[in-house]
C-alpha cells in the first residue's frame, strides 16, 4: 500500500475543508473523526480521489509515511489532551503531531513539552480564514521545534494564501507556543476591528440617519481606499443583504454578540504582560455588554439624549478617518503585546513577517498590512507602531476626526468603546501629564510604597501629615 503525506483528524469544516486543500494541491491525505459519522459523511458528500477516509486510530496511523504527520482539527481544550492521550502510545520518536485549532498557547507549551518526553514533535498552529480560507488558501502560523519545520514546510505553504506578491501566507513562528500566540492576538485585533466596524455603522446609521443600502454604498466605497480590508467587504455585502420575509437580514438578528473566547484570552494575556491592548479590551467588554442582565431594562430607566443627526459627506469622511485612525491604534497595540511575548517567552518573533503573512487568507487581511511590515523592515525593534513614518502621519491628519466624531457620538448616547479607546491610548501616550504623579503620592501616603522625584535620582518615601481633622 503506497502510504500517504499526512493525517487530518477531525472532519468538522476546517479539517475536511483543509483536507481537501492539501488533496488538491497533490498530497495523499489520510482522514479519521472521533466518531465515525462525519468521516462517513464527508467521504460520501465530497469524495477525492487523494483523500482515503479511516474509522481506527490505528490504520489511520499505519496509513502515514515516517516521520507521520498527524494533523488535530478539533475543538480546543480537553479534545486535544485526550486525542494526545490515545495518539502518543501508537507514535514512534520523530512523528509530528500538528494542531490546528484555536488552542490556549499555554496549553501548546504545555503539550509540547510532553510529547517532547517522548520524542515527538509537537506544532501549535493558528490557522485563519474560516471555511472558505481553510478550502481556498488560509493564514497559516506555525509554532514549534525550528528544525524539523522543513518536514512540514512545504505541504503548509502550498495549501496557504497567497498574497499579491505570490508569498504563501504562512511563515515559521518561533518555538512551543508561540504560533497560537500570534493567532490569539490576532483574533483579538479580529475582535477590535470588528468593534469598531460595528460602531461605524451605529454612527452611519443613527447619526448620519442613512439605511442600510446607502451605508452599504458607503462601505463599498471605503473598501476601494486606504481602509480596504476582507472585514470592510463582507461588511459592505451584509448592509445589502435582503431577508426572504422582508427588510435586511442585519434588522433581524439579534442584538447581542457571542464569542468563543481568544479575544478574551489576549486581553487577559495583555494584564499579565503588563501592556495596554484597551482597544481589544474594549471589543470583549462591548460582547459581554451586549449580552447583560438587565440590558432591556437600562433602556427603559437610563435616560438617553434625544437623537440629533449630522447627514452628508463630510461627516461620512470623518467617520472614515475615525476609522482609520482608531484601526491603526488597534493593530499597533496588538503588536506591542507581540513585542513584549517575544522577550517573555524568547520567541524571537518577526513582526514584519508576521504581518506579511495577515496579508491574505485571514480575517483580518487589510490593504494596511503591507505599510506594517515595510515598517518593521525599516525598524525591526520599534518600540510602537505610531512611531513608523507612515503610521504616525495618519495618526496626526485624522486624529481631529476622531475626537470629532467620539465627541458626536457621546452626545448622542451612542456607545462607541473601541474609538473611545483609540483616543484614550493615544491621549494617554502623548500627554506629557497623565496624573500617574498623584497615584504615586496616595500609594506613598497609605502603604509607604516609595516614589521617585522629578529633582534627583533615588527611591524616596514622604512622611505625609494630615493637614485635616478628619
Ligand atoms: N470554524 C472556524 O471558522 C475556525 C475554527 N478554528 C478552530 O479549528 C478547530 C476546528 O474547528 P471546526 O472545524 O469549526 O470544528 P469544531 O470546533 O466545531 O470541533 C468539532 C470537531 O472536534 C471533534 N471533537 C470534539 N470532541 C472531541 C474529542 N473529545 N476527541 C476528538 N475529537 C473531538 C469533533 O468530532 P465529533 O464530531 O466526533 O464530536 C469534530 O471533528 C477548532 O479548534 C476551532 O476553534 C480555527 C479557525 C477558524
Ligand atoms: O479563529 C477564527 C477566525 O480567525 C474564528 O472565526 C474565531 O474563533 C471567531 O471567534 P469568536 O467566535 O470568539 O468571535
Amino acid at each position: 500500500m503506497a502510504l500517504h503525506d499526512i493525517g487530518v483528524v477531525g472532519m468538522a469544516v476546517m479539517g475536511s475543508n483543509l483536507a481537501l486543500n492539501m488533496a488538491d494541491h497533490g498530497y495523499d491525505v489520510s482522514v479519521y473523526n472521533y466518531t465515525p459519522d462525519l468521516t462517513e459523511q464527508f467521504l460520501q458528500e465530497r469524495p477525492h480521489e487523494k483523500i482515503t477516509g479511516y474509522f481506527e486510530l490505528k490504520d489511520f496511523l499505519a496509513s502515514l509515511k515516517r516521520p507521520r504527520k498527524i494533523m488535530l482539527m478539533i475543538m480546543a481544550g480537553a479534545p486535544v489532551d485526550s486525542m494526545l492521550d490515545q495518539l502518543l502510545p501508537l507514535l514512534d520518536t520523530g512523528d509530528i503531531i500538528i494542531d490546528g485549532g484555536n488552542s490556549y498557547f499555554g496549553d501548546t507549551r504545555r503539550r509540547y513539552d510532553r510529547c517532547r518526553e517522548d520524542g515527538i514533535h509537537f506544532y501549535g498552529m493558528g490557522i485563519s480564514g474560516g471555511e472558505t480560507g481553510a478550502r481556498r488558501g488560509p493564514a497559516i502560523m506555525p509554532g514549534g521545534n525550528k528544525e524539523t519545520y522543513p518536514e512540514i514546510q512545504p505541504i503548509y505553504e502550498a495549501i496557504a494564501a497567497k498574497a499579491a506578491d505570490g508569498k504563501p501566507c504562512c511563515t515559521y513562528i518561533g518555538e512551543d507556543g508561540a504560533g497560537h500566540y500570534v493567532k490569539m492576538v490576532h483574533n483579538g485585533i479580529e475582535y477590535a476591528d470588528m468593534q469598531l466596524i460595528a460602531e461605524a455603522y451605529l454612527l452611519l446609521k443613527y447619526v448620519g440617519g442613512y439605511d442600510n443600502a446607502a451605508i452599504s454604498k458607503i462601505f463599498h466605497e471605503w473598501n476601494q481606499g486606504e481602509l480596504k480590508s476582507f472585514l470592510i467587504g463582507i461588511a459592505a455585502d451584509i448592509f445589502a443583504e435582503d431577508d426572504e420575509a422582508g427588510g435586511q437580514v442585519l434588522d433581524k438578528i439579534v442584538d447581542a454578540a457571542g464569542q468563543k473566547g481568544t479575544g478574551r484570552w489576549t486581553s487577559i494575556e495583555s494584564m499579565k504582560q503588563g501592556v495596554d491592548i484597551s482597544m481589544i479590551t474594549a471589543a470583549c467588554n462591548a460582547r459581554v455588554m451586549s449580552n447583560a442582565l438587565g440590558r432591556a431594562k437600562a433602556r427603559t430607566c437610563i435616560e438617553m439624549p434625544a437623537l440629533s443627526h449630522q447627514h452628508g459627506d463630510d461627516f461620512v469622511e470623518a467617520v472614515r478617518q475615525s476609522l482609520y485612525a482608531a484601526k491603526i491604534v488597534a493593530y499597533a497595540q496588538g503588536f506591542s503585546l507581540y513585542k513584549s511575548a517575544s522577550e517573555t517567552y524568547d520567541w524571537h518573533l518577526d513582526y514584519g513577517a508576521i504581518a506579511s503573512i495577515f496579508r491574505a487568507g485571514c480575517i483580518i487581511q487589510a490593504e494596511f498590512l503591507t505599510k506594517i511590515t515595510e515598517a518593521y523592515d525599516k525598524n525591526p525593534d520599534l518600540d510602537n507602531l505610531l512611531f513608523d513614518d507612515f503610521f504616525l502621519a495618519k495618526i496626526n491628519a485624522n486624529q481631529g476626526a476622531l475626537r470629532q466624531i467620539i465627541g458626536l457620538a457621546i452626545a448622542n448616547g451612542l456607545p462607541i468603546p473601541a474609538f473611545s479607546a483609540a483616543l484614550q491610548y493615544l491621549d494617554a501616550y502623548s500627554s506629557p501629564q497623565v496624573g500617574a504623579n498623584l497615584i504615586q503620592a496616595l500609594r506613598d501616603y497609605f502603604g509607604a510604597h516609595t516614589f521617585q522625584r522629578v529633582d534627583k535620582e533615588g527611591t524616596f518615601h514622604h512622611h505625609w501629615h494630615e493637614h485635616y481633622t478628619k
